[in-house]
């Protein structure tokens, strides 16, 4: 069995011994431009079109991410990239869950213990203990209930807060309220306090966190995105922001990466940034979930983790 792999960022020499080892019966490589060999697996981010598109034998293609918009977008560009009938994976958790949790959880017990406003007095030399925020009054929307979606509403339902999760079909997630399509929408809104963005980047959703979204949220609200920037409508959540409709914001993914020195989400007080870190591909975790998948797809047995081409997720 031949695996080829591509990534332009990560520890190539790494990956594959660990490959190597995990998968001892194959043959493992860095795709180099211009090799045509047959294989059967590709491991890729941002593949280049010809890594792919002819490749003799191809049995799968695995993302080296969650997220697959950037495959997709450029398959739409090149529809022969993918040849007929080969299936596309993407890592399902594979450590990014956990990674997820902390940075929600660590964000919303921010806003909830008002270190924000204890942050602005201190600026201001103040001495002032503020009244607390109940829990009852700090519900967690979650827009999005998949792998990463499902595990930050698990850990915020442990810290007593009232959970709800918005998707395309109902979930059964313990202690988690769950609302379906679009006309659900507005109800799962209503009332929520802190709003969670972990869906994916499909037509659907692309600007779904604008003017509109935003004034349906509880007064003096907050968002965390953690998905994708082309889901935030960024002038609409900065107007929201001043004008009292939004408390604060924190962002891990903006419409164009790196965020360009002059957008004016900088300098914003209300707006707190981190660069597409929220969760990070773990080599180790990825490695085992793909040579498991790979040697269960060896044997003919079911598999998870395949991508709809229909839904674009
Ligand atoms: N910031 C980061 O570091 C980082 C890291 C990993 C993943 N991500 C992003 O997180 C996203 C989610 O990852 P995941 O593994 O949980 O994905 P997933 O496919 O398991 O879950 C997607 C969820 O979104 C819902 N959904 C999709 N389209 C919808 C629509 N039109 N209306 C309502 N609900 C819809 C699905 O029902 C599902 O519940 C990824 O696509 C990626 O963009 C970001
Ligand atoms: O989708 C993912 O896995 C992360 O956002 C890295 O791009």
């Amino acid at each position: 069995m031949d695996i080829i792999f591509h990534h332009p960022t990560f520890d190539t020499e790494y990956w594959l011994n660990r490959l190597q080892q995990a998968l001892p019966q194959a043959r493992v490589r860095q795709w180099k431009q211009g090799d045509q060999q047959p294989a059967d697996y590709a491991l890729v981010w941002h593949p280049p079109v010809e890594m792919l598109s002819g490749r003799k034998g191809l049995k799968g293609v695995f993302a080296l991410g969650a997220g697959v918009d950037a495959i997709l977008s450029k398959l739409q560009a090149h529809p022969d990239m993918l040849p007929d009938g080969v299936p596309l994976f993407r890592l399902e958790d594979t450590g990014m869950g956990l990674q997820m949790q902390e940075y929600a959880v660590s964000q919303v017990l921010h806003w909830f213990r008002r270190f924000d406003d204890y942050q602005r007095q201190k600026q201001q030399g103040q001495w002032q203990p503020l009244e607390d925020y109940r829990r009852e009054d700090f519900t967690i929307g979650i827009l999005g209930a998949g792998v990463l979606g499902g595990k930050v509403a698990e850990s915020l339902v442990a810290w007593g807060f009232p959970v709800r999760c918005w998707s395309r079909s109902k979930k059964d997630l313990p202690g988690v309220q769950s609302f379906a399509g679009g006309e659900a929408l507005p109800d799962f809104l209503h009332g929520t306090r802190v709003l969670i963005n972990l869906l994916p980047n499909t037509p659907q959703t692309v600007g779904i966190i604008n003017r509109e979204l935003l004034g349906q949220l509880a007064k003096e609200a907050y968002v965390i995105n953690l998905a994708r920037g082309v889901h935030l409508v960024e002038a609409d959540l900065l107007a929201a922001l001043d004008s009292g409709q939004l408390k604060g914001a924190m962002l891990d993914v903006f419409s164009k990466e790196p965020l360009p020195e002059n957008s004016p989400l900088w300098a914003h007080p209300g707006v707190a940034i981190t660069p597409h870190v929220a969760a990070v591909t773990r080599p180790d975790e990825a490695i085992a979930y793909i040579a498991k998948t790979i040697t269960q797809l060896e044997n003919g047995e079911s598999v998870s983790g395949e991508v709809s081409l229909q839904h674009g997720y």
